[in-house]
């Protein structure tokens, strides 16, 4: 079963294109698979080198949009497309505006890595 990080990648993660064409969501909304049984109606990909998206778990932390404390702000902007589906647009036809933007982005952060967090005692 895909993970939350891997669903993330899948999702976001885009850094091998610098400049988008006007079909870039149409193709990449379903090339990910975000056209199955519905059409997601927005999402981001990221053009930057997946340590660098990373990193920002590490940077400015602020209140995600549900109230939940582990949201980070990248600290520089960041060459991202918002992909949005167009009015009047019916699934199965997912119809997507592509919008190329430069923008400080905001992610949640959660610890993959499985750590000690209590010691339960001594035998
Ligand atoms: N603090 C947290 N900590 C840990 N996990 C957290 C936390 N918060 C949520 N999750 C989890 O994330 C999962 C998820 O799918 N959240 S989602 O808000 O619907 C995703 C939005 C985003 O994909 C997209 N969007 C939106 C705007 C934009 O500019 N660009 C753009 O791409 O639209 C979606 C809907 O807005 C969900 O399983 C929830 O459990």
């Amino acid at each position: 079963k895909e993970s939350q990080a891997e669903k993330f990648q899948r999702q976001h993660m885009d850094p091998d294109t610098s400049t988008v064409t006007a079909s870039y969501c149409n193709e990449m909304m379903k090339r990910r698979n975000m056209t199955v049984g519905q059409c997601k109606p927005v999402n981001t990909f990221i053009h930057e080198p997946l340590p660098d998206v990373q990193v920002i778990c590490f940077q400015g932390n602020v209140t995600c949009k549900n109230g939940k404390p582990n949201c980070h702000q990248s600290s520089s902007k960041m060459r991202i497309t918002d992909c949005r589906l167009k009015k009047g647009s019916k699934y199965p036809k997912c119809d997507y505006q592509t919008q190329q933007l430069q923008k400080s982005i905001i992610v949640a952060c959660e610890c993959v890595q499985y750590e000690t967090v209590d010691f339960d005692g001594s035998v």
